[in-house]
């Protein structure tokens, strides 16, 4: 019996690889691991059923025999740990490939969350453009020292691992909706080789193909 994650059943993103399904798919692909989906809607990810998986109702959640995580940070890191292909095998460059998996959630994506918030939420608020800004200034802080750190290095701590599928996937986000990532060369190619992988390719195929078989109610 494959795992089973839950995914969006009327993505709101049109299957643009902006819900967080699509960072877990990304790794089930990269270790080579079948699975299973379940597709739930809004009303039901709010239902008890959902919420014994994932108590913020929300998605994704991962499913494997007894064991139900959510988090995708956890779902990757639990993929990671026991599958060969996200982390390196020498201990201390694993240790250092975790601490990518949160830079890029605890350090980086604060400021793309919150502009986002902002743009999608608040846009009406008399201090929504100012807050914007705000925003974005802060984003560009942490992408300059990000690409200070990768410089013209190919993944951000020798092979490819879980911390740089969470980094590209914290930077495609903001990528989708503002120009932002194209002021630092070198994290705007940094994400295009994420995009190129066939591990990635294959996952964003899947879950467009959600969206595409979708039946509008
Ligand atoms: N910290 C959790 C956050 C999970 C989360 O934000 N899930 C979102 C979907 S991915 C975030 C997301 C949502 C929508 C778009 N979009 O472009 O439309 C993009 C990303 C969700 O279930 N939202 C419904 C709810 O909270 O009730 C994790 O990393 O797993």
């Amino acid at each position: 019996m494959p795992p089973t994650i839950t995914a969006f059943e009327n993505p709101p993103d049109r299957g643009a690889g902006l819900a967080r399904d699509m960072r877990v798919r990304w790794a089930l692909e990269e270790v080579g691991q079948p699975y299973a989906v379940r597709l739930v809607s809004f009303t039901e990810m709010k239902e008890p059923a959902h919420l014994g998986r994932h108590p913020f109702g929300q998605i994704p959640t991962y499913e494997e025999g007894d064991l139900a995580l959510f988090e995708t940070g956890s779902i990757i890191l639990h993929l990671a740990r026991h599958h060969a292909g996200l982390l390196p095998g020498d201990a201390n460059a694993r240790a250092r490939a975790i601490t990518w998996i949160f830079a890029a959630l605890n350090t980086v994506e604060p400021p793309i969350l919150d502009r986002e918030t902002t743009r999608l939420l608040e846009g009406d608020r008399s201090w929504a453009a100012e807050r914007l800004h705000l925003t974005e200034d802060r984003i560009r802080i942490r992408l300059g020292q990000l690409s200070a750190h990768l410089r013209d290095a190919e993944w951000l701590d020798g092979a490819f691992s879980a911390g740089d599928l969470v980094m590209v996937s914290v930077l495609l986000r903001l990528r989708h909706s503002s120009p932002i990532l194209d002021d630092f060369a070198n994290l705007a190619a940094y994400v295009a080789r994420g995009e190129a992988r066939p591990a990635y390719q294959r996952a964003f195929a899947a879950q467009l193909a959600v969206f595409a078989a979708r039946v509008p109610k």
